[in-house]
């Protein structure tokens, strides 16, 4: 998918907005020659699957200037880096386990001059503060995912959505959202018109009980 199909997806985007979008293939391709983060298959498709895919969380949700959000088990951005973009005067926090990613992370945040980005090189679980959203994709189910950031949550909202889980998910999600009455699914197709995407949902799940 060219990049303009993309953009035309966000047409409110400040000129710097479609710069640094318009730069990420260039700079994952780059990194990845160094570091493999991304794999070939996928690094061809890279704007749909990892650019419009990840800012798909950007159709349910303006996070608000100053909010915090937590992307766990970011890999080599995904999706925070590109929701960092979209929302510049948000806190972005990219936690992975593996150190190289963070280490492209960083060196893609870097270069495009993102100062709301901080990665962490750890585990999800041992992350001490609290956000506003925790979004993600690709990680684990979603018992497991909800036991490592049930704590992580500020109980004031400052969206139009409580403060919760926004996470990139596919397949059949009947039993692993069984136990999560308050689930909503946004299907991606909704946003947009291609149907390209494995991960066909955005889940979103309030951080308060009841
Ligand atoms: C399949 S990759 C997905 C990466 C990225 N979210 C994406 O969609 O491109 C899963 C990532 O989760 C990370 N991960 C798994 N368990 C984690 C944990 N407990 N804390 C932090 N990162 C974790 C792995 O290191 C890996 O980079």
């Amino acid at each position: 998918m060219e990049i303009n199909k993309v953009l035309a997806y966000f047409p409110d985007l400040t000129t710097d907005q479609v710069d640094q979008l318009s730069r990420l293939k260039d700079l994952y391709e780059d990194w990845n020659a160094k570091i493999n983060v991304i794999s070939r298959k996928d690094m061809e498709s890279f704007n749909e699957r990892h650019l419009l895919h990840s800012m798909a969380i950007a159709r349910i949700i303006a996070f608000a200037p100053g909010a915090q959000v937590l992307d766990v088990g970011t890999g080599g951005g995904f999706p925070g880096i590109p929701l960092a973009i979209l929302f510049p005067e948000t806190d972005f926090v990219l936690v992975d386990s593996i150190g190289k990613k963070i280490k492209v992370v960083n060196g893609v945040a870097e270069e495009l001059g993102l100062t709301n980005v901080k990665a962490i090189h750890g585990r999800a679980e041992d992350v001490k503060m609290s956000f506003d959203f925790v979004v993600s994709r690709a990680v684990t189910q979603m018992p497991k995912f909800v036991n490592w950031v049930k704590r992580k949550f500020k109980s004031h909202s400052q969206h139009t959505l409580p403060n919760g889980i926004l996470y990139l998910k596919g397949g059949d999600l009947t039993e692993e959202l069984a136990d999560f009455p308050k689930a909503e699914l946004f299907p991606i197709s909704d946003f947009f018109e291609e149907d390209f995407f494995e991960t066909k949902y955005v889940v979103y799940l309030p951080a308060k009980k009841g």
